[in-house]
This record gives structure tokens, C-alpha cells and sequence, in this order.
């Protein structure tokens, strides 16, 4: 396939192998080519002929977008252009009138005067035009931040409603970097070029007009022209587009290294781990990389650009050539000839921008494929919409069943979750303890209604989540999470999220978590902005970000509290504080807890223990230490640790 050839070395061979003279090792996987390209290689693989086929509804596709931003700024765009075209063809036929009276014979003055109502039209239609395009292109300059916010509300619409199992899609964040990226800039790029390409018919349209009134041999060889720029304007972009696609996995392996080198979160992890020279290396690598890429790009630009120069000079020649003859054998008079230069002239600088507007609207619209194609997978990817009548997400539950759960995280060889089954009753404290990676965390997700399972079912008093209504849903759960974010916004929007502020549960819920302790000690109280990277915030120590992501669990007046490792930062005195509220029933909601802190767990009503993905043992504390499975081995280690005897207290 033609598409192949023009990859990287790295590319060649197949999917994801590399050429050994490639300086990319085996263990920078984000180099390797994702599936989607193979695809998208193919899309770039256009010619003329397919490009041509391809544009009425590349610009249908963006005066929707247009139409979409602003029907007023759109209908005024295109009527004042299709104005000025005509007012251009206008003045090319006064021309005419006006070279006829110059070139009659007769005294100099009377051949002035005799021309001089041809001279006013002439004057008069090119006044309009200006006008007339002035008003064309100020409205075309106001499309461009509408269309921008349309198309990036669009994007972050989508992005914040896919199911969060597409985010753990590795293709799916390649087509998101793709769209977020070029995709995003080249919506208005695309829009304008489509009204440069109406523009530029129209000023094609009129010259071309004038030129068939003339003479109507005239007009084939106008068209000559624009074949040569054509052809070199479509090869620039093509190539330009495919090395864009080769280069994404090197250019996402670079902004990570960037990101790494330059945010002040790994700056400590650099130095002491003496980080620096291997990560420049490997930044050089790919930078080198890129480089090569780029200069094969200009390159072959470059001879695309000189070949349609060439073509088109030799086009011109014949172009006058042409004309110089039909002037030899009379077909035309002097004025016609004189006209038609102009035309030939105005028409090629229309062409000129037409062939342009042409090239920048196909190769900014590859881009915006990538958008398109990137929302349409998205929407499919978007939960769909609870049915007309989902079924109510009670207030509370007796219990919530698990049964037979299975998952598969997307792109994974194997389950994280096999055939669970849990029950957790109004009220209890259950616990689920297991060594890393044995599937907790992807549990408390699925009962939390992030992720739908692959095979089995979660329900809520016999009603399963699948059936409700999952914001409402979500709603009535509290998590606590293990990767909470350190929101960029005031402690107190960092503990309400969002929601209106009760100040009375606001300071119960850090009382109950300690962040009214880190509150306390900062500038502003509650109002204080915790982000360093805006004037006057503050930073916080990972305990302290924490007690306050706890006390945004606590907040949330929710019957179920998940509590994914809600300890692993905090203090000796703040983890006590919080078990001991949490044993309370967390205010008698219901509790499911995470905890590796098996002590902590001992007063738990139902102690889950995973291992792989399975359920292995159940019970509450006693009746696990009694059974010496993998609980009591875990605890009792954890016991010697703090030479506490097995057996309890
Ligand atoms: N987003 C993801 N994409 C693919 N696999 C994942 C993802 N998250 C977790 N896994 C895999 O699923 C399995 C269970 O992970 P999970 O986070 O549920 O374990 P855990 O018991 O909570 O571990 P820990 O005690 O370390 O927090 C692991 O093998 C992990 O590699």
C-alpha cells in the first residue's frame, strides 16, 4: 500500500515494528504507531481527481459549522461576496469600453472624453467591490471565534460525557489528542477556507464570464492555468498531513518528556534520581526524529513547489502565446485583447487565491476529519440516555447486591474482575482488603456506576444501576477516591464541588476529616485558591489534600460512602480520627471502605478479600483470622509489624 512507504523507518515491516537502524529502543512504546493511523494513512492518500470529489462536502460541512456559529455573520459573508464577484465582472466589461475609446482613432482629448463615462463605471464597480469585500471579510473575521467555541464546546462536551471505560482506551486517546489538537485549530482554518474558496469562484467566475464574452476561446485557457498549482498545492498538503500523522506518536512521547523536564512536581524526583541526562537524551531522540521528518517534509514540498512552477510558467506562455496569435489573424480586436489581459490577470489572481483557498480548506479539513471522525466515535461512546422512563434511584437501599460481576478493562488481556459477587446491607461498614492490582479499586468503580460490567449485574434493592439514571445515580454515592485531583479552585469549592455551599456542612465535614486543622492555618480560610501557580495560592502537603478530599466525601449528603484508600497520606493521629468516624458509621451512612490498613478493619461488619480479580474469602474479622487464609496471613504480618499479637487487642 502507497500509504506505508511514506511512514518512518519505524513504521516499516508492520504495525508497531521498528527499523533497526531507528534510534527508538523497545521500550519507548508511545513511538510505536497506533492501529488508527493505518486508517488515516489511507485518507491522505488523495489525489486531484479525489480531493475535487471530496470538496462540496468538505465545504457543505463547513458552512453548517459556519451557519451553526452565526446564520447572520454566514448570510453576510457569502451574499456581499457573491456581490463583489459580480461588481469585479462589471468593471472587467467597462474596461473594455473604456480601452475601445482609448485605442479609436481621432485627437487624444476627444478619445479621453469619449472614454470617460467607461472610466467612471470602471471607478464606480471597483469602489463597490472594495466596499463590498471590506464588508465580506469583517464578517468572516467575526465567524472565527463563534465557529472556535461552537466546535471546542463540542469537544469538551463529549470528553467529560464518554464513558469513562473509553478513557482507558489507548486509541481513543490518540484520535482525543488528535481532535484536541490539530483537530481543534483547524475548524476555523476550515471555515474560512471555505468562504476563501467561494471568494475566489466568484472572482474566478467573473473573470472567466468576461473572458467567454470576449471571446470564448479565451476561457479554456484561463482554466490551463490553475492545473500546475493545483496539483503542486494538493501534493504539499498531502505530504505535510502524512508526516503530521507519522510524527503524533513521537510528538506525545515528547510532551511528556517536556512535561516531565519542565513542571515543578518532578523537579525534586530529577535531581535526586540524577534523571536529567537520560531524559535529555531520550528528548534529543525524538526531537531528532522529528527534525528529519520535517526536513523530508521541506524537501519534498520544496519539489512539488518548483515542478507546478515550472508547469505553470510553461501554461502562461501558451496562455499569451495563444492570444498574441488570435491578435495576429484579427480574431480579435486591440480593446478585446487589452481586456482580456486584464481579465487573464484578475482571473489568475483569483485563481491563485482560489487554489489556495482550495489546498488550505483539504488540508486543514484532514485535520478536522480528525475531529469529526474523533466526536462521532465519541457520541457512540456516550452512555446512552436513561430510557424515557428509568427506573428512580431510591433515596436509600436495604442492600446493594453484586452478583457475578466480570470487567475487562479496555485493551486488557485479562479480566480485572472475575464472577464477584458482595452484598452490602443499609448501614454496615464492609470492607475490601487484597493485595495490590487483586481488583478493589475497579470494584468500588463498578459500584460506584463509573464502569459498566462486562457480564453480571450491580443492584440496588433488586433494581439494577444499569436501569437508572446514572447522574442521578451518582448522586446518591459518595466517593472518596485513590487518585482524588488537587482541584485548582478555593478549599471550600475544593470540599462543596461545585454545589451551592451549607456552611454548616462544610465545617462538618472537615471536622469530621481534619481539614479544618489545614484550613485553619491558611491566609484566607476557606477562600484561600490552592493552586501555587496563581497569585496569592497556597500549597498544600499530600496528608493535607487529603483530610480535604475526605471532607469532600464526607460532604456530600449521600447514603453510600466509598472510601478508596482514604488513609494512605494522613498522619497516625488523623487516620485514627477518621476510622473512628468512619466505625460510627460515617453518621449512619452506609460504608464501603479500602483500606491496606487491616487493622483498621477489624470492626467492619463483612470483610471482602480479593485476590486476582476473585472473591477468596469472606466473613468479619474473627471468622477470617479462624479460617487462616490469606486475611490472617496479611494481618498477622501486619500485626508483627507493630508487635501487636495476632490474635487481637
Ligand atoms: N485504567 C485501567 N486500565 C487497564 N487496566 C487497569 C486499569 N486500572 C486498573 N487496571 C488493572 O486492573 C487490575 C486491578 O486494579 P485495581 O486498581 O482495581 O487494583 P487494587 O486492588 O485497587 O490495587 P491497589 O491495592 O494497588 O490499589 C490491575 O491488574 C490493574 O493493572
Amino acid at each position: 500500500m502507497a500509504a506505508r512507504r511514506r511512514f518512518p523507518p519505524w513504521r516499516k515491516g508492520g504495525r508497531g515494528r521498528r527499523d533497526d537502524s531507528a534510534p527508538a529502543p523497545a521500550d519507548r512504546p508511545q513511538v510505536v504507531a497506533p492501529g488508527w493511523m493505518e486508517r488515516a494513512g489511507e485518507m491522505a492518500e488523495t489525489g486531484l481527481g479525489t480531493m475535487a470529489r471530496r470538496l462540496p462536502a468538505l465545504v457543505a460541512q463547513s458552512v453548517r459549522l459556519a451557519w451553526r456559529a452565526s446564520p447572520s455573520d454566514t448570510i453576510v459573508t457569502i451574499s456581499l461576496n457573491l456581490a463583489a464577484g459580480f461588481f469585479t465582472a462589471f468593471g472587467l466589461l467597462a474596461t473594455t469600453g473604456v480601452l475601445t475609446a482609448l485605442f479609436s482613432s481621432g485627437p487624444t482629448p476627444d478619445r479621453v472624453r469619449d472614454a470617460l463615462p467607461s472610466l467612471v463605471v470602471v471607478a464606480v464597480a471597483a469602489g463597490l467591490r472594495a466596499a463590498l469585500q471590506a464588508g465580506a471579510g469583517w464578517a468572516q473575521s467575526r465567524l472565527k471565534p463563534q465557529v472556535e467555541r461552537i466546535v471546542e464546546m463540542r469537544l469538551y462536551d463529549l470528553t467529560t460525557a464518554v464513558d469513562l471505560a473509553a478513557l482507558d482506551d489507548s486509541d481513543f486517546l490518540d484520535e482525543l489528542n488528535r481532535a484536541k489538537g490539530p483537530g481543534l485549530y483547524a475548524a476555523p482554518a476550515v471555515v474560512s477556507g471555505a468562504v476563501d474558496i467561494l471568494t475566489g469562484s466568484v472572482g474566478v467566475l467573473a473573470a472567466a464570464g468576461t473572458l467567454g464574452v470576449l471571446h470564448p476561446l479565451l476561457l479554456p485557457l484561463l482554466l490551463l492555468t490553475a492545473v500546475p498549482e493545483g496539483w503542486a498545492s494538493v501534493r504539499a498538503a498531502r505530504t505535510r498531513y502524512l508526516t503530521m500523522l507519522s510524527l503524533v506518536g513521537v510528538r506525545r512521547r515528547k510532551w511528556i518528556l517536556s512535561d516531565l523536564m519542565a513542571e515543578r512536581e518532578h523537579a525534586a524526583e530529577i535531581r535526586s534520581f540524577t534523571m536529567r541526562d537520560f531524559l535529555l537524551e531520550e528528548y534529543d531522540t525524538l526531537a531528532a526524529q522529528e527534525r528529519d521528518a520535517e526536513l523530508a517534509v521541506a524537501r519534498r514540498q520544496t519539489v512539488a513547489v518548483v515542478i507546478g512552477d515550472v508547469m505553470k510558467g510553461v501554461s502562461l506562455a501558451a496562455v499569451y502565446s495563444t492570444l498574441g496569435l488570435m491578435l495576429w489573424n484579427g480574431a480579435v480586436p486591440l480593446a478585446v485583447a487589452g481586456t482580456a489581459v486584464l481579465a487573464i490577470r484578475t482571473g489568475q489572481g483569483a485563481l491563485a487565491n482560489l487554489v489556495f483557498a482550495v489546498n488550505r480548506c483539504y488540508e486543514e479539513g484532514l485535520y478536522f476529519g480528525d475531529y469529526i471522525r474523533f466526536c462521532e466515535d465519541a457520541e457512540r461512546r456516550v452512555p446512552a440516555p436513561p430510557e424515557a422512563d428509568p427506573a428512580p434511584v431510591p433515596d436509600d437501599f436495604e442492600r446493594i447486591v453484586v452478583d457475578d460481576l466480570t470487567f475487562t478493562y479496555p485493551g486488557a488481556d485479562r479480566p480485572s474482575l472475575r464472577s464477584v459477587s458482595i452484598e452490602v446491607r443499609r448501614g454496615e461498614v464492609v470492607a475490601l482488603v487484597g493485595e495490590n492490582g487483586s481488583g478493589k479499586s475497579t470494584l468500588a468503580k463498578m459500584m460506584a456506576g463509573l464502569y459498566r460490567p462486562e457480564g453480571g449485574d450491580v443492584r440496588w434493592d433488586e433494581v439494577s444501576l444499569a436501569a437508572m439514571d446514572p447522574g442521578r445515580l451518582r448522586e446518591r454515592i459518595s466517593v472518596i477516591a485513590q487518585d482524588y485531583t488537587h482541584w485548582p479552585m478555593t478549599a471550600r469549592q475544593n470540599i462543596t464541588m461545585a454545589r451551592n455551599a451549607d456552611e454548616e456542612m462544610v465545617l462538618t465535614a472537615s471536622r469530621a476529616s481534619g481539614a479544618d486543622e489545614v484550613v485553619a492555618e491558611l491566609g484566607h480560610g476557606y477562600d484561600t485558591l490552592l493552586d501555587r501557580r496563581f497569585e496569592g495560592g497556597a500549597e498544600l502537603s499530600g496528608g493535607q489534600w487529603q483530610r480535604l478530599a475526605v471532607a469532600r466525601g464526607f460532604y456530600r449528603d449521600a447514603p453510600l460512602l466509598i472510601c478508596d484508600e482514604p488513609t494512605a497520606a494522613l498522619d497516625a493521629r488523623a487516620e485514627h480520627m477518621l476510622f473512628e468516624r468512619i466505625r460510627e458509621h460515617a453518621d449512619g451512612r452506609t460504608v464501603l471502605l479500602i483500606t491496606h490498613r487491616l487493622a483498621s478493619v477489624r470492626y467492619a461488619d463483612r470483610i471482602y478479600v480479593l485476590e486476582q480479580g476473585k472473591v477468596i474469602e469472606e466473613g468479619d474479622h474473627d471468622a477470617l483470622m479462624a479460617t487462616g487464609g490469606l486475611y490472617a496471613e496479611l494481618y498477622a504480618l501486619q500485626a508483627s509489624a507493630y508487635r501487636v499479637s495476632p490474635g487481637g487487642a
